[in-house]
């Protein structure tokens, strides 16, 4: 199960909601990935018009857990207003802190990430960061209290998948509260990959809304984020760098 604050949840699956070909497709990607969690940005939460469909207003509210996110903002004032937004509408505690300090790589901005992190938890949010995969960051967003820190496997949308794999598995030692591998995930491999390396979940959103069959790609990311936390789990086999016969040399037909 993973733990984040004081909620379980069975799936290690978090699915983002921008950018699918239609409402249905949405929908039925939801559904099928049996992801628990769905983050969703509050500054373009359709709130306005009334006749567009809204997932939102969809939702079994029961069975899943709403993340808001803060994209969108580039200061920590910025977010903690939106935080504060998310809040107000009731539709979770929880927030993702994600505070963008370059436009063309989006990658996030750390001073600011670590000062709204810190004012949302003053302010009672369970806070989850959104992080560069860099080490001492990840450490220091922990000591701050974050309830989980979400370094990206490479830049948003790149869906490039982990490119720092060293620094991933860095994060994934020292910290104590879950790492949920966020953004760049490109494949299900890729995905895989991440929790072989020990991540507690995954959040992606492109490669299941830009895929040419969302609905199947949605399935294959379920399959691969429980793959690859079976096959941390089982324990992997030392790689070495020759060959080693895989049955014994012994009792032998003559
Ligand atoms: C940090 C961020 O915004 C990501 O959560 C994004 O929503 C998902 O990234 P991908 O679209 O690359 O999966």
């Amino acid at each position: 199960m993973l733990q984040i604050g004081d909620k379980t949840f069975a799936s290690r699956l978090l699915l983002g909601t921008g950018k699918y070909p239609s409402f249905q497709v949405q929908k039925e990607a939801v559904n099928v990935s049996e992801a628990e969690i769905l983050t969703f940005a509050v500054r373009r939460m359709n709130i306005f018009d009334a006749k567009e469909p809204n997932l939102l207003e969809e939702l079994d509210l029961k069975k899943y857990t709403l993340l808001p996110n803060t994209a969108g903002a580039k200061t920590a004032e910025e977010a903690v207003r939106i935080a504060r937004l998310a809040k107000a509408s009731e539709l979770c505690d929880m927030i993702k802190v994600e505070i963008i300090g370059c436009d063309k790589t989006l990658l996030p901005d750390p001073f600011e990430t670590m000062k709204a992190s810190k004012l949302l938890l003053e302010e009672g949010f369970t806070v989850l960061t959104y992080t560069s995969d860099d080490v001492v960051l990840a450490r220091q967003l922990e000591e701050a209290g974050v309830h989980a820190v979400m370094p990206g496997a490479s830049p948003i949308g790149s869906g490039q998948g982990v490119v720092n794999p060293l620094n991933l598995q860095f994060i994934i030692e020292q910290s104590n509260v879950p790492v949920i591998v966020d953004a760049g995930i490109g494949a299900a491999s890729d995905a895989s990959y991440a929790m072989e390396l020990g991540a507690d979940g995954i959040l992606l959103n492109t490669a299941v809304s830009g895929a040419g069959d969302p609905v199947k790609m949605a399935k294959a990311m379920k399959l691969a984020v429980e793959s690859g936390r079976l096959s941390y789990e089982a324990g992997r086999i030392p790689k070495k760098t020759y060959a080693t016969k895989s049955s014994p040399d012994t009792a032998m037909i003559e």
